[in-house]
């Protein structure tokens, strides 16, 4: 499943079909989902943790969640909810453009912004039931391109969305490693003097998986694990988002009202030292309703190192990975994918 397809065999940009047209799943959509039995479609006996960020007691919730899930679900998180409705239609106005319009912002072969299959797709023979859309940095050149008389409203929108979230991610931040015994102001640098990670960055990524005539051989998107500090998702009625808990199998996460979920990605785990794992998590799709979720994937800023920290590490406990930047791991994944934690981690002891 983890075979890499040369980029000429798997472009990231094709002619994308018209999903709306399609009555029969064509086979370069039929995913083996054969492989799945090794992980017994769970009974849903347990579910991924809500916790209220109004609680006293969420650092505790937190750090728990953090340890044995990788991923939790935050409701009272404090972002006025009429932005999710605001970038929910900028993303519905984005993917119902015909196709040749939203061709015209196509992510280039070697750029990270921009309409398109999900980066991954190359690591797979098959094709995912999806459309995705990458913003870094400023949207406003593809935005033009989409909507050249009112792409103002919708950078307005973004603009706002990656403030909010950006707020929150630093709270988070403060929350998960403070169950850690780390405080943020005191103990990482790079959290600038009011420990808000101001200099933080992050990615925008906007996904669209459309209504699939056979959604149980279909794939919206691959099983993967971020390469960030940590995701926050947005998740519309649809249900779709799935985890792997070990040993129990594939966990539904399903949406929750004004809920966002948090996941680990594999930057925490390094900056944890393993202590809290990344998660690997999948979106299937559905045969009568379309889904929209929109991940802020946040990072550190550029020049920053991440490694296992210095509280997490003596004796008995080295330091399992070598020091990182985010563009650095970046493209240890663009070549090794779900195996680049363990790259990150190998190299180290070849040092
Ligand atoms: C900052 C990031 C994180 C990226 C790459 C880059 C921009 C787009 C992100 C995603 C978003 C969709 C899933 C993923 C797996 C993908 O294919 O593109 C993510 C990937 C990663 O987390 O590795
Ligand atoms: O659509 C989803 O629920 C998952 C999206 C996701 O994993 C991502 O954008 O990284
Ligand atoms: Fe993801």
């Amino acid at each position: 499943m983890n075979r890499k397809f040369p980029s000429q065999t798997m472009p990231s940009i094709r002619p994308h079909p018209d999903f709306t047209s399609l009555r029969e799943l064509p086979d370069s959509y039929v995913w083996n989902h054969q492989a799945d039995s090794d992980y017994p479609s769970s009974a849903d006996a347990e579910s991924v943790p809500i916790i209220d960020l109004t609680d006293p007691n969420a650092v505790q919730a937190i750090g728990h969640a953090c340890k044995t899930w990788g991923v939790f679900q935050v409701i009272n998180h404090g972002v006025p909810t009429h932005l999710f409705h605001m970038v929910e239609s900028t993303s519905r106005d984005l993917f119902s453009l015909p196709v040749n319009q939203k061709l015209k912002a196509a992510r280039s072969p070697d750029g990270v912004s921009g309409y398109g299959f999900a980066r991954i797709s190359s690591f797979f023979s098959k094709l995912m039931w999806s459309e995705g859309f990458t913003i870094v940095g400023s949207p406003q050149e593809h935005f033009r391109q989409l909507w050249p008389h009112n792409y103002i409203s919708h950078c307005d929108v973004i603009k706002e969305y990656k403030r909010e979230m950006k707020k929150l991610a630093g709270r988070l931040m403060c929350l998960m490693l403070g169950s850690l015994g780390i405080t943020a102001e005191q103990d990482i640098k790079w959290a600038g003097p009011k420990a808000d990670f101001k200099e933080a960055s992050a990615a925008v990524q906007l996904n669209y998986y459309p209504a699939c005539p056979d959604p149980e051989r279909a794939m919206g998107l691959a099983a993967h694990t971020d390469s960030t500090l940590l995701t926050v998702l947005y998740q519309n009625k649809t249900s779709g988002l799935q985890v792997l808990r070990e040993g129990v199998g594939w966990i539904r996460v399903p949406p929750v009202a004004e809920a966002l979920v948090i996941n680990i990605g594999d930057l925490m785990h390094i900056l944890s030292n393993g202590c809290f794992p990344s998660v690997l998590h999948r979106a299937m799709v559905n045969r009568t309703c379309h889904r929209l979720s929109i991940a802020y994937l946040y990072g550190p800023a550029s020049s920053v190192k991440i490694s296992p920290h210095p509280k997490l590490v003596g004796p008995s406990q080295p330091p399992l990975y070598r020091p990182v930047t985010w563009k650095e791991y970046l493209d240890t994944k663009a070549k090794h994918f779900n195996k680049a934690l363990s790259w990150v981690r190998a190299e180290l002891v070849s040092l």
